[in-house]
């Protein structure tokens, strides 16, 4: 049984996102930051960051930086690459006591190691569940084995769905100049989605050889109208990789973009480029866990539980990058349904817009910006139309959800994909008042249960 299945995380999704404004994700794409993107982050996100602080299985038990205590020789500080059932890979970045074998630069050869780790029987008590993306304080390392045990979790900075990962802090959206060519209403609609999400993202596009000087000159313009700096490139003729790999750097990012625009040749690119000795390191992870799941076929069938259809299951790890940092070798979403962006917050999400309200303001408070007297937002601006069109899109969805189900409100609603793919808002009963969950149940949170079937199938002690 996979960790991660994607019928686990919707049914779980409505559990952790009640109550916050940034609630009823949308099935390709979900995100909460709590770092706040922008310097002012949008009030969603500060209440979606004041519910999650009220989790307590989401709340630290380690703080981010500083408060760790010294190490001892056999505990090291790492982040989680991959999962795979009970078995965690876990890249150390500190290690206690002194190294045994300091290289000729003085340098610890433990620090990018990969250890191979299980859980705390104590953290699956607590439910406290552990991410690919997390920062793990593990114990009981046996440098020779190269094994260990994770004993506590940090606390994330955010926590993204799908693909399932903690601490993300980029996203690249990545689209192609041709094939599929470079379509503005799309490309405004992930934007869109990405600057909903709060969290920092860079705009790139690929198959650059594909066209010539003066479209891609066209387009840099157009975009910088928008208030975008994209960067053109070509996995093919491998241009402009190597700025991309520098904005990359030191972060963890998964990739976002529509089908074909070159996601997966880029992670590939990507890949082959880190210079950590990784061969060496999985070989030996392989011998020693031959015959185990772990480094099977990453795609995995599953028949869902109501056994109607078959979903596939994506395994993520991040893949560490040759300057630092970490990409997903998942893409992330590539149908954004803007699920999370209300009437109210789409103009937040309009570099064009929250320039013109910076500068000025609108004669109301809750301006919708269509044009009133008094409102700063003119219509000047070549995606004034792109803004209409997506306010009507959400209009709709809002007035249809207001009429069918009896309000408007996002965590009050969830989404059910019927035949044919056909998704249908229905109300979520657990939300009336004389059901409502408690704050107890609100805290076994969607992470939580991620994975309630198999936490036994191996144990701590059983090597
Ligand atoms: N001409 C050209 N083709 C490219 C470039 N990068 C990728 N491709 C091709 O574009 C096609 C689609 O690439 P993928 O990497 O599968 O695209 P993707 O974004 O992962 O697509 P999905 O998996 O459908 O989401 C493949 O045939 C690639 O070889 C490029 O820079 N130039
Ligand atoms: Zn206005």
């Amino acid at each position: 049984m996979p960790l991660l299945s994607p019928s686990s995380l919707l049914r779980h999704r409505p559990l952790l996102f009640a109550g916050a404004a940034a609630t009823a994700l949308p099935r390709r794409f979900s995100i909460i930051s709590l770092s706040g993107a922008r310097e002012n982050p949008p009030k969603q996100l500060l209440k979606a960051k004041e519910s999650i602080k009220s989790v307590p299985s989401l709340s630290p038990s380690l703080e981010p930086s500083g408060a760790v205590p010294k190490l001892l020789p056999t505990q090291a500080i790492g982040l989680v690459a991959a999962a795979q059932a009970n078995f965690m890979r876990v890249i150390v970045e500190s290690a206690g006591g002194p190294p045994d074998n300091p290289t000729i630069f003085n340098e610890d050869p433990r620090i990018g190691r990969e250890l191979l780790c299980v859980v705390r029987a104590l953290l699956k008590k607590i439910k406290r569940r552990v991410l690919v993306g997390d920062k793990v304080l593990v114990g009981s390392v046996d440098w020779t084995d190269r094994k260990g045990k994770i004993d506590d979790v940090f606390q994330r900075k955010s926590e993204m769905l799908d693909p399932p990962v903690a601490n993300v802090d980029h996203l690249l959206v990545l689209f192609s100049m041709e094939q599929p060519r470079l379509e503005p209403f799309t490309l405004t609609r992930f934007l869109v989605e990405a600057e909903s999400s709060g969290i920092p993202f860079a705009l790139a596009l690929n198959k650059s050889e594909l066209v010539g000087e003066e479209t891609l000159s066209a387009w840099n313009e157009r975009l910088n109208s928008w208030g975008y700096k994209p960067l053109f490139c070509s996995v093919e003729t491998k241009t402009g990789l190597a700025a991309l790999e520098k904005i990359l750097q030191g972060q963890t990012t998964v990739i976002a973009g529509p089908s074909g625009v070159g996601k997966s040749s880029l992670i590939n690119t990507l890949r082959n480029t880190q210079h950590i000795n990784d061969e060496e390191e999985m070989s030996y992870l392989k011998e020693r866990m031959e015959g185990s799941k772990w480094f099977g076929d990453q795609r995995v069938g599953v028949v869902s539980k109501s056994g109607r259809g078959k979903h596939t299951t994506r395994h993520v790890s991040l893949l560490p990058l040759s300057g630092g940092g970490y990409l997903a070798d998942t893409p992330g979403f590539n149908q954004p349904n803007l699920l999370k962006v209300t009437k109210r917050s789409l103009a937040e999400t309009f570099p064009e817009i929250r320039q013109r309200l910076e500068a000025a303001k609108c004669a109301f408070n809750d301006c919708l910006h269509l044009g009133e007297k008094g409102c700063v937002v003119a219509a000047d601006w070549e995606r004034y139309q792109y803004y209409f069109q997506l306010l009507d899109e959400i209009k709709i969805r809002e007035e249809f959800q207001l009429r069918t189900i009896g309000t408007k409100r996002e965590g009050d609603v969830r989404y059910k994909v019927r035949d044919m793919g056909v998704k249908q808002a229905e109300p979520r009963l657990e939300l009336k008042k004389h059901r409502r969950i408690s704050r107890k149940r609100l805290n076994q949170s969607i992470l939580n249960e991620l994975d309630e079937e198999d936490w036994s199938d191996i144990e701590e002690g059983s090597w």
